[in-house]
């Protein structure tokens, strides 16, 4: 597969793995952690990958450009407004690190998917799912504006507030072949770390 260049891949990990109580995307499964795995699965479609975390000390065995949060303890959003200033690229693909059964049929997808809007995101397993998408280098002053004004009490909020303020598509996997809910998994607390090992070790 020849890796594209005018999109950038973005993986947020800038989080607190409060409910984890330690950094979930260090965690190993099959004795690979978590973030290698997000990474593997991304590594063949981006010429470019921004990592965005705190703590680029940590995650330096990546060796990959990382990019720190301008607006601190204010959440995902935070994370993908640090990461698009530091893109070269007007269309960015975010991913969260803690979703390990994603795959790249539904990467793909996404990417090969037509459309004009400034974010691409779906709904997938009941819920709107923006910590998966595309996201366009336009929306930084949109992103600034709602950051300034929720500032730390923002956090997820402040994501949902800037779907609707912006030109937001969103797509129904559903019923594609190689769709299944499992795919938007993500990895919050002991048992969901459980739960994702039983099912990669099957
Ligand atoms: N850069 C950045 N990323 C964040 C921030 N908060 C959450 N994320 C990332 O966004 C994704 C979803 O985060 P959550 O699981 O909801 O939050 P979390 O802080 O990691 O975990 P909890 O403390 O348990 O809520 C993960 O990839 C996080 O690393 C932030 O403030 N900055």
């Amino acid at each position: 597969m020849k890796k594209r260049q005018n999109i950038t891949g973005v993986i947020l990990s800038g989080g607190k793995s409060s409910r984890m109580g330690e950094n979930k995307s260090l965690l190993k499964i099959n004795g690979i952690t978590v973030i290698e795995i997000i990474l593997r699965l991304m590594e063949p479609f981006f010429e470019e990958i921004i990592l965005s975390t705190n703590d680029p000390e940590e995650y330096k065995f990546l060796g990959l450009k990382s990019a720190e949060d301008v607006y601190r303890n204010s959440g995902p959003l935070a994370g993908i407004h640090s990461a698009l200033k530091n893109s070269a690229t007007e269309k960015n693909f975010v991913i969260s690190c803690d979703v390990p059964l994603m795959s790249a049929e539904m990467i793909e997808y996404f990417l090969n998917y037509e459309s004009r809007s400034d974010i691409l995101i779906s709904r997938a397993a009941g819920y709107l799912q923006p910590l998966v998408g595309i996201y366009n280098k336009k929306l930084l002053p949109l992103i600034e504006n709602i950051l300034e004004e929720t500032g730390s009490r923002g956090n997820h909020k402040s994501l949902h507030r800037l779907l609707d303020a912006a030109d937001t598509t969103i797509i129904d996997p559903a019923g594609l072949e190689f769709y299944s809910d499992e795919l938007f998994f993500n990895m919050n607390n002991k048992d969901d770390y459980e739960a994702i090992m039983k099912r990669l070790m099957e």
